[in-house]
C-alpha cells in the first residue's frame, strides 16, 4: 500500500503559498504518494461573524459553534475556502479534487463536548477505502467539517481533524502548515518539540491561541503512529518536529 501524506492547511496559509508548495507536490505524486489537504478557513469565518453579528468566542483555539455559526462554518468552508485552494491547484496542473463529509460517508464522528464547544465534532471514522481509489488519480481536498452517524453536521477545528484523519489512515507524515515556521519562543524556532517541553510551553503561556488545537493535534498523531508530525510553513522545512 502506497503512503499517505495529510498536509493541514491554515486559512490564512492558501494564499501564501509558494512554488515550492506545489513542487513537492508534484514529485509527491511522481512517486506515487496519496495525498490529502485538510484546509482550514477560520479568519474567513470569523469576519463573516463580525458582519453577520454573530458571536466570535474560541476556546482553548476552538470554536464555541451554535447552529447558525455551523450554518455559516459549512458555507464558509464548502463555498469559499475549499474552491479557492482546487483552483490554486488547478493552475499549478494539479489534479485535485473537493471533498467532504457527506462524499459516501467519507468522515464520520461525534461531538466533541457539546456542553462546552457546541456544534463541534471529532472524527472517528474515515471510508479508506474511497481514499485509497481517489488518491491513486488525485490529491483530495477535504473539508474540517463531519456528520454524526445520526447526519448531524458538526464543526471540527482544521488541526483536529487532519490529525483524526492521519491517525485514522495509518498516514507516514503529517504537516501542520501554518503562518508562522513553526512554534517560536522568545522568537526562535523550536526544532524539536517533546511533549514535556509542549506542556511547559503552555504552562508559561508560550503556547497560546490557535498554536493550542495544533499542539495537541501534532501529539495525537505522533502518538497514534503517524512518523512524521511537523509544524511548519514550507514542506520543504521541518519547522517543529515533534518527538
Ligand atoms: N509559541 C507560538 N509559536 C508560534 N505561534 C504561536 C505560538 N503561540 C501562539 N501562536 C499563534 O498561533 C498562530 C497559528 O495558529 P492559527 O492562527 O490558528 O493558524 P492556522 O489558521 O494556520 O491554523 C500564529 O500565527 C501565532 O499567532
Ligand atoms: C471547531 C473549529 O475551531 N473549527 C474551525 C474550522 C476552520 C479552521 O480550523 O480553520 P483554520 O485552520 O484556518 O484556523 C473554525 O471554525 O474556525
Amino acid at each position: 500500500m502506497k503512503d499517505f501524506i495529510v498536509i493541514k492547511i491554515g486559512g490564512n496559509t492558501i494564499e501564501q503559498l509558494t512554488a515550492d508548495f506545489y513542487q513537492q507536490l508534484h514529485l509527491w505524486l511522481e512517486e506515487g504518494k496519496r495525498i490529502l489537504l485538510v484546509h482550514g478557513g477560520g479568519s474567513t469565518i470569523s469576519s463573516l461573524s463580525v458582519q453577520l453579528k454573530l458571536p466570535v468566542r474560541k476556546l482553548n483555539g476552538i470554536r464555541v459553534s451554535d447552529e447558525k455559526t455551523l450554518d455559516l462554518t459549512r458555507m464558509v468552508l464548502l463555498g469559499k475556502t475549499q474552491p479557492l485552494l482546487l483552483q490554486k491547484l488547478s493552475e499549478h496542473s494539479l489534479p485535485a479534487i473537493g471533498l467532504n463529509a457527506s462524499d459516501d460517508n467519507l468522515l464520520v464522528g461525534d461531538f466533541l463536548d457539546k456542553k462546552t464547544y457546541g456544534y463541534v465534532g471529532e472524527i472517528k471514522t474515515v471510508n479508506k477505502k474511497l481514499l485509497e481509489k481517489l488518491l491513486t488519480t488525485h490529491i483530495g481536498v477535504i473539508a474540517p467539517l463531519t456528520l454524526t452517524p445520526s447526519k448531524q453536521w458538526l464543526n471540527v477545528n482544521a488541526d483536529t481533524a487532519a490529525a483524526d484523519i492521519a491517525s485514522l489512515l495509518n498516514a507516514t507524515a503529517l504537516y501542520l502548515m501554518t503562518d508562522v515556521p513553526g512554534v517560536l519562543n522568545n522568537g526562535k524556532i523550536v526544532s524539536q518539540l517533546s511533549l514535556e517541553t509542549a506542556h511547559d510551553l503552555r504552562n508559561q503561556k508560550i503556547i497560546t491561541n490557535g498554536m493550542q488545537p495544533k499542539i495537541t493535534a501534532a501529539f495525537q498523531a505522533f502518538q497514534t503512529g503517524v512518523e512524521h508530525v511537523s509544524i511548519t510553513n514550507k514542506l520543504t522545512t521541518t519547522g517543529t518536529l515533534i518527538i
